[in-house]
Formats: structure tokens, C-alpha cells, sequence
């Protein structure tokens, strides 16, 4: 048998999950040979060059895709966060992990939560989502643009330009630094990025013994989450300028339930509603929701960005 091939980023966090993959994949196929193919991605360089005012999200996995399309990869692991709504045709994303975390951290050296930072303290997020749903929170704290690794991040903290950040848990906890999370912002209050926590696989749509290898790695839980999550980011548009947060989590009577957000990219409007549903009907649950948005205001407010 040929060994796979998984494409990688390079960034710590990155090559985490791509080694989780490689070892899930040789202890579910023992004798299995599964290589990491690491690559510089264009996001990668954007974050330590100028600020790109959200080139989009696509620029994280362009390419891991052109890897895969090309045979240099058999595989591409991804956070489901950075993966765009749409893949290039002869790809799919067809396995998720079991998700880590979905909540979004508070981390500060000095302060123990997002409420009770000083008057007028600095936060750093790069994302707009936080920005508008901390802004909305803490209207008086300054946000400031913290940008890079999540390594970078802590360290900018650390040297003092921030009072605090935020980061998603599963993040830190991969990367060993539970330790630095102080608070676990409620998804009520602060509504999660689609696919935040989750780890997903794509490789190309015809390739059945990748496909079947990566079988015993699939979560259904996830999968649920993912299916009512994207179809909701897909409908309202993908990749757009405007802050979009969306969560899917499973009721106890065994319905899902979907909450989403979208607002202006100053915060000036923010927008949020929700929906329970069939869990076995999860894409139309996403794709209802986001027409319930769409009716209730973000149709202009996504005209308006030119989305
Ligand atoms: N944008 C970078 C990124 N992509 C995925 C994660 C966290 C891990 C995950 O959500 O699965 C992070 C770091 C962060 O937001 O703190």
C-alpha cells in the first residue's frame, strides 16, 4: 500500500491536528504509512506582513487544495473555523473529528473575566466576531487588532500591548496551555465561529481508499453541528466582510438547536435569532435560520458590504 500523504500548515496548532490525524489513522490501520507534507500558505505569510483586511478565509487552505488536486497530497487537515463554506469542485471535506471545546477564551495575566476588566481596558482579537460581541458586551474596553499564531498572541499579551485577548479554547488546550484560559465565554452571550473546535479532512471527492481509511475517524456529532452550522454560513453567503458566528448543539429531547449572529463590522447592528429542529434535517435547519436573518434586516446589511 501507498502511504498517505497529509498536507499541513506549519504553524504549531496546525501541525498538532495533522499529527492527531496521523496517529488515528495508523492506530485504526495498523501498518498503515501516513507522512506529513508541511506548506506555507498564503495566510500563513499575511500574518506576519501588513494587515490584509480580512482576505478572506480561503486563504488559509488554498494551498492545501492545490496539493490535493495536484497528487502532491492525499489529504489536507483543517480547523473547520478556516475552512470556507465551498470547496473547489473535485474536493470534499468528509471527515470531522470529535469536537474540543467550541467556546471562545478570556486570557489575561491580571483580570479573571470579560466583565470585570478596568473601564477602558485594552482587548486584543483580530476576529470581527469578537470584536462586535465583546464591543457589545464592554461597549467602553479599546479593541485592539491582535493578529498571528496563537503563540504570538499570548506573547504580545504577556509583553503588555494587551490587558487581554481572546482565543478559542480547543486552541489552547491542543496546544497544552489550558492553563491560560481565566474564562469560558458563554455561547449564549458570545456565540461561537461556525465550526469553531472542530478538526475536519478533506481530500478529493473520487479518492475512495483515502475515503475509506478515513471512515473509523468520522464523529457524527460533529458531523450534525458542521451540516446545520455551513449550510446556515453558505446561505447568508460565505465569505463575506460581515461578522457571522453561528452554534449548533444538541438538545436533550434529541433536536438540535442553532443559534447565529450577523451584524455591521463596527458592531452598529447586530443581529441574532434562533431555531430548534430535527437534527436528521440539520443543512435546511441552517439554511431556515439564515433566511429568518436575511429577512430581518442582514439582507441589507450584507447588500450593503457588497456580500
Ligand atoms: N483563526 C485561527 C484559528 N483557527 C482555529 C483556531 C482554534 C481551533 C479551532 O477552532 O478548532 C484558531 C485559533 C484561535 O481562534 O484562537
Amino acid at each position: 500500500m501507498s502511504p498517505l500523504r497529509i498536507a499541513t500548515r506549519e504553524s504549531p496548532l496546525a501541525l498538532w491536528q495533522a499529527e492527531h490525524v496521523q496517529a488515528r489513522l495508523r492506530a485504526a490501520h495498523p501498518g498503515l504509512e501516513v507522512s506529513l507534507v508541511p506548506m506555507t500558505t498564503t495566510g500563513d505569510q499575511l500574518l506576519s506582513g501588513p494587515l490584509s483586511q480580512s482576505g478572506g478565509k480561503g486563504l488559509f487552505v488554498k494551498e492545501l487544495e492545490a496539493a490535493l488536486l495536484e497528487g502532491r497530497a492525499d489529504l489536507a487537515v483543517h480547523s473547520m473555523k478556516d475552512v470556507p463554506a465551498q470547496q473547489p469542485p473535485g474536493l470534499a471535506v468528509v471527515s470531522f473529528l470529535e469536537g474540543e471545546d467550541p467556546r471562545d477564551a478570556f486570557v489575561s495575566n491580571h483580570h479573571a473575566s470579560l466583565a470585570s476588566l478596568p473601564l477602558g481596558a485594552r482587548l486584543g482579537t483580530a476576529s470581527l466576531r469578537r470584536q462586535v460581541q465583546a464591543r457589545r458586551l464592554r461597549p467602553d474596553l479599546q479593541i485592539e487588532v491582535l493578529r498571528g499564531n496563537v503563540g504570538t498572541r499570548l506573547r504580545k499579551l504577556d509583553e503588555g500591548r494587551h490587558d487581554a485577548i481572546l482565543l478559542a479554547c480547543a486552541g489552547l488546550m491542543r496546544l497544552g496551555l489550558e492553563a491560560r484560559i481565566r474564562e469560558r465565554l458563554d455561547p449564549e452571550q458570545f456565540v461561537p465561529a461556525i465550526g469553531q473546535g472542530i478538526v475536519g479532512i478533506e481530500c478529493r471527492a473520487d479518492d475512495d481508499r483515502t475515503r475509506a481509511l478515513l471512515a473509523p475517524l468520522h464523529d457524527s456529532a460533529s458531523a450534525l453541528r458542521l451540516a446545520a452550522e455551513r449550510s446556515f454560513n453558505a446561505r447568508l453567503g460565505g465569505a463575506c466582510q460581515a461578522p457571522i458566528a453561528g452554534h449548533a448543539t444538541p438538545l436533550a429531547d434529541g433536536r438540535l438547536r442553532l443559534v447565529g449572529l450577523v451584524g455591521t463590522p463596527d458592531g452598529s447592528r447586530l443581529l441574532r435569532e434562533e431555531i430548534v429542529g430535527d437534527p436528521a434535517q440539520a443543512s435546511a435547519l441552517g439554511e431556515s435560520l439564515a433566511d429568518r436573518l436575511l429577512a430581518a434586516g442582514a439582507r441589507e446589511i450584507l447588500q450593503d458590504l457588497g456580500g
